[in-house]
């Protein structure tokens, strides 16, 4: 069975099972659709066509023994002669001398590796049977637990094993009318094409089969909420709302007031609410949450913020705490973290009613946190509540309105096409008084001087913060980094000004405690890792310095910026980097040049590609496997289109044809209500 678990296969022990585990890899279909991120060429070549340091497979024969040098203790070179037609060049293998055995005088072998013209050499780096099919190599990522070649070795296992279990899910006249691959056929080449024709059949058939199966479940979840004949209304209180409104610390700005009106509209009609609220960082989001939320209450109905992080839902329930009245709006936070005794007494709170606004990360809809009547979810960005979400509600009887907010603007188009129909609602506009930043970017040479004239800033009462970048590879470099800044602020700037540091590694407690203590100006500079990233909000910081700047993305780099510039005061961004290359250069000029969120969105998607921007979690947008929304938009299109004519097929899931379908659908965790 394909749901089996990979520890089925020979040589999957324990230890082996978890770390394909920690790859994402449990189960036999899992590995099957574990696809490489990209291909060697390993089409064989002539010596004559081929450049110096090209990566290329040669095939010849073996015209000297192999010899084998050793060095130290590990190290060690094999070398031997190889002829192609009548040209004789030498091959080095370092470190493989089990390599050895492989090599034999008079035998053909086809070698992968780099040519060193010059030497007239080959720095060989894998050995290929001298009857390799197809002319690519397939590369995984890996870790340092799995080695590319076991996870070959396992994904040729696996398909000898169940390939034949691999049933098409797609009905017959898709396939026909957009000649499609077999699904089968499709997934093994996308591991082991032949060509690079093969390989671009099968992403195209994987692809569309992605994509449709997503809108299948999207346009059937539509269909269902539609029927329901009992849409809520959330007849929120009119007067209520508006001397909430009144109560706020600020005026909105038409931006704002815009924005919630259509949320409010939406609240009356009993169909339900599936809004994107988009708005440049800063522009006021949470506030326009804080009304929808209030408003529900008014209405009767428990509503729900969910937030990517502790410390931002933390933040949050802070801030709605100091707008809400006590009295009148009981919130709870619900986390990870919370001890099972206080989580017990918040669900059943949540439960009689009691509390009207919960805010958490995304154990809020676990199992088990039953509401009395939710009507309301509003999601932060980097959070995913898509299908499979909705539908955990829909089975616990909710089918709440949902209010997406980022900061990213996604386009359109995009995000109806992606989520179904959505409607967007956009604050494009500022609240009064705010200062543009001003950002600078300057060398490392050039950061005790900026140091020095952050000073004049803490001076005058204000804080800071200091970014320092994530490094990806390792998460305990990244904390040793940070550690080290940290200590060297410190000597810099105690006594006269308190320092604390923030990352990743540290306990959920110590990060608010820390937090807290910045909120509360008791620290006066923050070093932080990335963690601080979205929406933490301290309007008297006033300075943010990041080092290493060029190692982040534009959209990154805005966000951050964001969390200066928030308050009366006039801010500074500073970039500190020594850009490597023209792309490294060309972000820090683009942040010196706007301070637009959409100008800069724009540009990372013309410098990344939009796979790098949509496709990562950052945008809130469902992710694929295989597809990506923005360079296969045409097939999304196609796929949206398809699912929803089969979707005004009356009973279309008795006909034979979908038997296939209906059964993936049903086995892939869709085993409810509306497919039955
Ligand atoms: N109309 C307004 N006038 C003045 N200040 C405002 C207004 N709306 C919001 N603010 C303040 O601006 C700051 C930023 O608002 P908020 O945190 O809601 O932004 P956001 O859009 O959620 O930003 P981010 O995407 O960075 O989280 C807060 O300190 C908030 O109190």
């Amino acid at each position: 069975m394909l749901e089996e678990s990979i520890t089925v296969l020979a040589g999957v022990g324990e230890k082996r099972a978890q770390a394909l585990a920690d790859l994402g890899i449990e189960t036999i279909e899992d590995l099957l659709s574990y696809y490489p991120f990209r291909y060697d060429d390993i089409k064989e070549r002539n010596l004559i066509e081929i450049n110096d340091q090209e990566k290329v497979t040669i095939k010849g024969v073996v015209v000297s023994p192999p010899v084998i040098n050793r060095f130290g203790y590990k190290k060690s070179r094999l070398q031997f002669r190889m002829m192609q037609d009548h040209d004789v060049f030498s091959v080095s293998f370092f470190n493989q001398p089990y390599l050895k055995d492989k090599i034999i005088v008079s035998e053909d072998i086809a070698v992968y590796g780099k040519w060193d013209a010059k030497r007239r050499s080959l720095t060989g780096m894998k050995i290929l049977g001298a009857n390799q099919e197809g002319e690519f190599a397939p590369i995984y990522h890996v870790s340092k637990a799995i080695r590319q070649q076991t996870l070959v070795d396992l994904i040729k296992k696996a398909f000898t094993r169940f390939g034949e279990q691999l049933e098409e899910n797609l009905p017959l006249s898709l396939m026909e009318k957009y000649r499609l691959m077999a699904r089968k056929e499709a997934m093994y080449a996308m591991h082991f094409p032949k060509d690079l024709d093969e390989y671009h059949q099968a992403k195209r058939r994987v692809v569309f089969e992605e994509f449709f199966l997503f809108q299948m479940k999207i346009q059937g979840l539509k269909k269902e909420e539609k029927s329901e004949k009992h849409g809520v209304i959330i007849n929120y209180d009119v007067e209520r709302v508006k001397s909430f409104t009144r109560g706020l610390p600020f005026t909105l700005t038409n931006a704002q007031k815009r924005v919630t009106n259509e949320i409010c509209r939406d609240f009356l009609r009993s169909k339900h609410m599936q809004r994107l609220l988009q708005g440049d960082v800063g522009s006021g989001k949470t506030v326009v949450a804080a009304i929808a939320l209030y408003a529900v209450v008014t209405a009767g109905f428990q509503g729900a913020l969910m937030v990517p992080t502790e410390i931002l839902a933390q933040q949050h329930l802070a801030s709605l705490d100091q707008l809400f009245d006590p009295l009148e709006i009981h919130t709870a936070l619900l986390t990870s973290s919370t001890k099972p005794k206080e989580r017990e007494q918040i669900i059943e709170q949540l439960q009689n009613g009691e509390i009207d606004v919960l805010v958490g990360t995304h154990a809020l809809i676990q199992e088990g946190v039953d509401f009395s009547n939710l009507g309301l979810v509003i999601t932060d960005e980097q959070h995913r509540f898509g299908v499979s979400q909705r539908q955990i509600l829909r089975e616990k009887g909710f089918q709440p309105d949902v209010l997406f907010m980022t900061a990213t603007p996604i386009p359109r188009t995009l995000a109806i096409t992606a989520y179904g129909e959505m409607d967007v609602s956009i604050i494009d506009e500022m609240p009064a008084g705010r200062l543009p930043v001003e950002t600078r970017w300057i060398k490392h040479g050039q950061l005790s001087d900026a140091l020095k004239n952050a000073q004049f800033e803490l001076q005058k009462g204000r804080q800071m913060y200091v970014i320092c970048p994530l490094i990806e590879e390792s998460e305990s470099l990244d904390v040793q980094n940070a550690v080290e800044l940290y200590e060297k602020l410190k000597e810099f700037f105690e006594p006269g000004y308190a320092v604390g540091l923030l990352h990743g590694k540290m306990k959920n407690e110590e990060k608010e405690a820390v937090m807290q203590a910045f909120k509360e100006n008791q620290l006066q500079v923050l070093v932080s890792t990335t963690v601080i990233e979205v929406g933490v909000d301290v309007p008297n910081a006033t300075t943010m310095l990041i080092i290493d700047a060029d190692r982040f993305g534009l959209a990154q780099l805005h966000q951050l910026r964001g969390r200066v510039g928030r308050g009366q005061e006039a801010s500074t961004c500073i970039l500190v980097a020594n850009p490597q290359n023209e792309l490294g250069k060309e972000r820090m000029k683009i942040m010196t040049e706007t301070n637009n969120g959409f100008v800069v969105s724009q540009k990372d998607l013309e410098l990344r590609g939009p796979g790098e921007v949509f496709g990562s979690k950052q945008s809130g947008l469902p992710e694929f496997v295989a597809a990506d929304i923005v360079a296969d938009a045409n097939i999304l299109e196609v796929a949206k289109e398809e699912a929803q004519q089969l979707w005004q097929k009356e009973n279309w899931q008795l006909l034979p044809e979908y038997a296939g379908l209906l059964s993936y659908l049903k086995e892939n965790g869709q085993e409810n209500q509306f497919f039955d």
